[in-house]
């Protein structure tokens, strides 16, 4: 599992290293790492190091200093390095006079465009972790003119640390290099990063236990049901879903298929589209109604139910059965109208909410806003509940204060049904008896990666999400073999 620190963690943690280590080191140290990407990513691109051009953009704090030390690194592996100063008197001072001393150059911004058009590379050193809001005039207007790939040093400039959120002018970067551990925006902005690679100073022992997390495919692999010897089709966990009604039947098919993909355990369906249900996959134990659907080991309940109140008798019944239960679209609205529905739920019983941002506002009253990790977190916290906010990035929140984020693998996700597919996955993993948390943020993953080898750079489908499920947990057994 990868862990994210906010930037009040990595400072906090940076001044900590910092009394115990020589003046100047990690710095160092961070640049070195810089300049050897910057130096990879020009013999990617260009076929080679020596000769070719590098332009720093450097800001008024550390960051530049980083750019200006990476610079000096630069040249000392034949590089042209010319630096363009936003602030030139507050330059980093120690990292200006290591760039002048290896050879480098410092331009002025006037004669900026004619090193900028020439360059083969542009490392971007405007601001990092202090960063406030999107960049300036004069520092958009020197970006806005790069056409050459842009390595960002900790993070891309104009892009907020702790959200990701981006308001205004801001980087694109093809490569972010950052120093110590993760920030929130490496998982949050995957578009403006780029490839992201951390290098290494020595910060690992200072942090402590991460803020946010990123579950690697072999995470998933570990935790995801395999039936062993002595499991039957019981033993595995019996999902129960109650979704869709006789005029919308899709919701149900996709859900229940999804959960037949999902794991080896039994599903049963319960509700109006029973006969549909069935007919699509017959090994599917379909009755018309919730009070005679038999024992199931976790519920997942309300795409396509409909907010009535026959929906909210289904959800209250579901609720009441001291089992594990994922609530998702009709049922979060109605949750969102009659919080009083909760009540019919033992406060121990595991609940996952699963809205997009709509039904976040109903649910919460307010937008989630920019920060996500935090509208997430709230919600979780006021629910009891798990609560997996939608999104281009997917964020997980457990009322216990975990937080999963998980980096979006393209938009094939953004498709009608495509939640549907989801619901399913994570009520399979609930009823193998997964923590709920790690079931959202694991079927989260599974959901995108089966996304994403369904669409293969074309539109898919829900229905073709959902057939690549098998596919998608076998690249994910495959990364836990391999770990
Ligand atoms: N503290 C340390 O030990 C280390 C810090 N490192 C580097 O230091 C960086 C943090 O340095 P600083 O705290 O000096 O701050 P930054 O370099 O992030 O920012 C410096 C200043 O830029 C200005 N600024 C804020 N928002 C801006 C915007 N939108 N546009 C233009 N200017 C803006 C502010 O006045 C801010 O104080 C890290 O991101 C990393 O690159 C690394 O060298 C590793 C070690
Ligand atoms: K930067």
């Amino acid at each position: 599992m990868l862990g994210i620190w906010t930037t009040e963690r990595i400072r906090a943690a940076e001044d900590r290293l910092l009394a115990v280590t020589p003046d100047g080191e990690l710095m160092r140290r961070a640049a070195f790492g810089l300049a050897t990407q910057v130096a990879d990513l020009l013999a990617e691109t260009t076929g080679s190091v020596s000769g070719r051009r590098a332009v720093l953009l450097v800001g008024s704090g550390n960051n530049g200093g980083d750019a200006l030390w990476a610079g000096a690194f630069l040249r000392r592996r034949g590089v042209a390095v010319s630096a363009v100063l936003l602030k030139p008197e507050k330059a980093h001072a120690a990292g200006l006079a290591a760039l002048r001393r290896s050879g480098g150059r410092v331009v002025s911004l006037e004669d900026s465009p004619q090193w900028i058009d020439r360059a083969d590379v542009v490392v971007d050193g405007i601001v990092g972790i202090s960063a406030k809001g999107p960049l300036r005039p004069d520092a958009a207007k020197l970006v806005e003119s790069v056409d050459a790939p842009i390595v960002a040093v900790d993070l891309p400039s104009g892009v907020d640390p702790d959200t990701g959120a981006v308001d205004g002018p801001h980087v694109t970067a093809t490569r972010t290099v950052t120093f110590g551990a993760l920030k929130p925006v490496h998982a949050l902005a995957p578009q403006e990063c780029g490839e992201v690679v951390l290098v290494d100073i020595g910060l690992r022992p200072s942090l402590g236990e991460p803020d946010l997390r990123q579950l690697e495919l072999a995470d998933v692999a570990a935790v995801w049901p395999i039936p062993g010897p002595a499991d039957d089709k019981y033993s595995q966990g019996v999902v129960g879903i109650a979704a869709g009604s006789a005029t919308y039947p899709g919701a149900a098919v996709l859900a229940s298929g999804s959960a037949v993909h999902a794991t080896a355990g039994m599903v049963r369906y319960a509700g109006h589209a029973a006969e549909v249900v069935r007919s699509r996959w017959p090994e599917i134990v379909a009755t018309g109604s919730v009070t005679d659907a038999g024992r199931v080991q976790a519920w997942v309940v309300g795409p396509g139910i409909g907010t009535g109140a026959d929906g909210r008798e289904l959800l209250r019944h579901v609720l009441g059965q001291g089992v594990p239960v994922c609530a998702d679209a009709d049922a979060t609205t109605i949750i969102a109208r009659d919080p009083d529905v909760l009540d019919a739920r033992d406060p121990d019983t595991p609940l996952v909410l699963t809205p997009h941002a709509g039904e976040y506002e109903r649910l919460m009253g307010r937008k989630p806003g920019a920060d996500r990790l935090t509208a997430a977190r709230e919600a979780a916290k006021k629910y009891n509940a798990v609560v997996l906010l939608k999104g281009h990035c997917t964020v997980v929140a457990a009322p216990d204060g975990r937080v999963s984020v998980n980096t979006p693998r393209g938009s094939w996700l953004a498709t009608a049904g495509s939640g549907d597919v989801l619901t399913g996955l994570i009520g399979s993993l609930l009823a193998a008896g997964l923590d709920p948390w790690l079931a959202a943020s694991a079927g989260a993953q599974v959901h995108s990666l089966a996304g994403a080898l369904a669409a293969e750079g074309v539109p898919t489908s829900a229905s073709g999400i959902v057939d690549a499920i098998p596919s998608a947990l076998r690249v994910v057994r495959a990364a836990g073999r391999s770990s």
